[in-house]
């Protein structure tokens, strides 16, 4: 029988160093930003898979290395030393171009500041990824997601016509559009209010329990950490802890051990 996220995230993890039930692994990956003196070094040869079909949150203090590790996993940049692997396939093996393409088909990105363009309508934001990859309109998918994320009588409008946790859900049909094998959000409500915030993470959580979908999640917040199902907590560029099935308290107080809070 198949287990469910949180099984499949305590599984994944307990098997960290095998492909199996990681959507990405980081093997001994250590980021460095500038060289010689001026060197700092973001993460230190970190090993941590990315559990399938799972919704995970990245914390830590300010200056950890959350968001070098989500840029890692993501291909966004290269680990200095060690490996990333989406799936079985090893990013530090793929030119620039391919490393694009796989960005464009295999990714998918929510941000902050939602990062729509202004002078395209919501279905062609939606549909702009597809458009770079060169891939059809899955008509079928499309209708699913607009109506998973709540945004179907919005078609029409431009994202300067939208609220924010309106544009949010347009950012997050755009992520999934491509059917990609993990979705990366950066601090997804840090523009929002808390009740729209609260209505886009559980938004994202329910992509992962309806769709499988794989979510990664960067936050501040021990309370949008608490809608996932799997918290791996930053420190100082090392991995030094992790929680299963987490809520705000449990999360607040491991930070707080982390001398955040
Ligand atoms: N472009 C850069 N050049 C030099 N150092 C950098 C750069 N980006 C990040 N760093 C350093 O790398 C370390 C990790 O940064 P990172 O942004 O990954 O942390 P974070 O946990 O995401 O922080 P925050 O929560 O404040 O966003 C920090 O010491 C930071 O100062």
């Amino acid at each position: 029988m198949r287990a469910g996220p949180a099984g499949a995230a305590r599984r994944a993890v307990a098997d960290i160093g095998t492909a199996d039930g990681f959507a990405v692994r980081l093997e001994a990956a250590t980021a460095v930003y500038g060289t010689g003196a001026a060197a700092v070094t973001a993460l230190h040869e970190v090993s941590a898979g990315v559990p399938r079909g799972a919704f995970t949150a990245m914390m830590g203090p300010s200056g950890s290395g959350k968001s070098t590790f989500l840029h890692l996993a993501a291909g966004l940049d290269r680990p200095a030393s060690g490996r990333v692997l989406l799936g079985e396939t090893d990013l530090s093996g793929l030119s620039e171009t391919a490393l694009t393409e796989l960005r464009r088909t295999r990714i998918g990105f929510v941000f902050q500041a939602y990062n729509l363009i202004p002078a395209l309508g919501v279905l062609d934001n939606i549909t702009l990824p597809l458009r770079f990859a060169r891939r059809p309109v899955d008509p079928a998918w499309l209708a699913r997601i607009t109506d998973a994320v709540g945004i179907d009588g919005l078609m029409g409008r431009r994202p300067g016509e939208l609220s924010g946790g309106q544009q949010q859900r347009v950012a997050i049909a755009r992520a999934l559009v491509t059917r990609p094998d993990v979705v990366f959000a950066d601090e997804p409500t840090g523009a929002l209010d808390t009740g729209t915030g609260a209505q886009v993470l559980g938004l994202l959580r329910e992509l992962v329990d309806s769709l499988g979908q794989t979510v990664v999640m960067v936050t501040h917040d021990p309370v949008a950490a608490a809608y996932a199902h799997f918290v791996m907590f930053l420190a100082d560029g090392r991995i030094v802890d992790q929680l299963y099935a987490p809520t705000a308290r449990s999360v607040a107080a491991r930070m707080a051990g982390l001398g955040e809070r």
